[in-house]
């Protein structure tokens, strides 16, 4: 970018993001369908005289690099840049809630939170532009988009653009996660889908993912059959064979599930909020997680 840049001056001292995690896919809207869950990455960015600090608590505190490495720090560059935005040094501290490779979107929710937090500084609104930059950083906009907006999302691309839409959950999409401690990089699981899939698979998933947006926000008694999925599902069950036979389980017991992103966590949707007795989730945290409405909010550090 060239042109005067707008210096952020010891005026504006920083902006405080809150980020909320995401489950994408929901069974076979693969790279298209996403929903934000309430729990949440907290960060602060101070504007500094020079230098990079990064403070890292709570999840993935002891992986992460805390250099010109870190992804929220080379969102927030890459969003600053196009913005135009000189910053003369960065501390960032992060109060780390989502799960790193587990499927919750903690990369989305990383790359959506530096992409705000520079727009905060440079007092844009988030906008198609936010949601171009995150998604080109992540690959989709499945999770960026369900992080930036809150609710259910709906993503798909134009060309090199990715676009989406927010759709109101129904207020009887309970979701429930189960979380196993073992990690699954999305990058890894990408790499096991097939370049093609049967046609008889793709119509499948078309009528299941359409069927979905209409159970998340009008009728969530079509969970069970919506949450179905023949496009990522079965190729990545060799990367996490429990989390298949969870999946499995759970729907056999009536219970709309479905694998949460790229794995390894599950999403449940039961009616009522409760999981059935019965199912062995050995191996799984089961954690109640409200659907997110707001998506990611950027406030300034007082
Ligand atoms: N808050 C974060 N800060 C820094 N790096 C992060 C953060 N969240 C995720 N990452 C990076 O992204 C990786 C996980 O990304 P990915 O495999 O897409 O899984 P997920 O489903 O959690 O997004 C982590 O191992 C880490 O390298
Ligand atoms: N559509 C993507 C979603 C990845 O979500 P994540 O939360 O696992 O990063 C995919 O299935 O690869």
């Amino acid at each position: 970018m060239t042109g005067v840049r707008p210096a952020v001056t010891e005026v504006e001292v920083g902006v405080r993001v809150r980020v909320p995690a995401s489950t994408a896919n929901l069974g076979s809207g693969f790279d298209a369908l996403g929903m934000a869950l309430g729990l949440h990455d907290e960060l602060d960015f101070e504007v500094v005289p020079g230098g990079l600090e990064v403070v890292v608590g709570g999840e993935g505190a002891a992986d992460v690099p805390t250099d010109e490495r870190h992804l929220v720090v080379r969102a927030f560059r890459a969003a600053a840049d196009h913005l135009g935005l000189d910053v003369p040094g960065l501390r960032l501290t992060c109060r780390n809630a989502i799960p790193h490779a587990r499927g919750l979107g903690s990369s989305a929710a990383a790359i959506v939170a530096g992409v705000a937090a520079a727009h905060g500084l440079a007092g844009r609104e988030l906008d198609t532009t936010a949601l171009q930059l995150a998604a080109e950083f992540e690959g989709h906009a499945d999770n960026v988009a369900a992080s930036m907006f809150g609710g259910v999302v709906i993503a798909w691309t134009e060309g090199d653009r990715y676009r989406a839409v927010r759709v109101d959950p129904h207020p009887g999409v309970s979701p429930v996660v189960l979380v196993p401690a073992e990690e699954s990089s999305t990058r890894t699981t990408r790499g096991l889908l097939p370049p093609e899939v049967p046609h008889g698979d793709a119509a499948f998933a078309a009528s299941r993912s359409a069927l979905a947006v209409h159970a998340l926000s009008v009728d969530p008694s079509l969970l069970v059959s919506a949450l179905d999925d023949r496009l990522h599902e079965p190729y990545r069950e060799p990367a996490w064979p429990a989390t298949s036979r969870l999946v499995r389980a759970l729907r056999e017991a009536g219970v709309a599930a479905a694998v949460s992103g790229a794995g390894p966590t599950v999403l449940a949707l039961p009616v009522g909020g409760d999981l059935p007795p019965g199912v062995d989730r050995e191996g799984f945290e089961v954690r109640r997680v409200p659907v997110d409405l707001g998506g990611v909010c950027v406030a300034p550090l007082g």
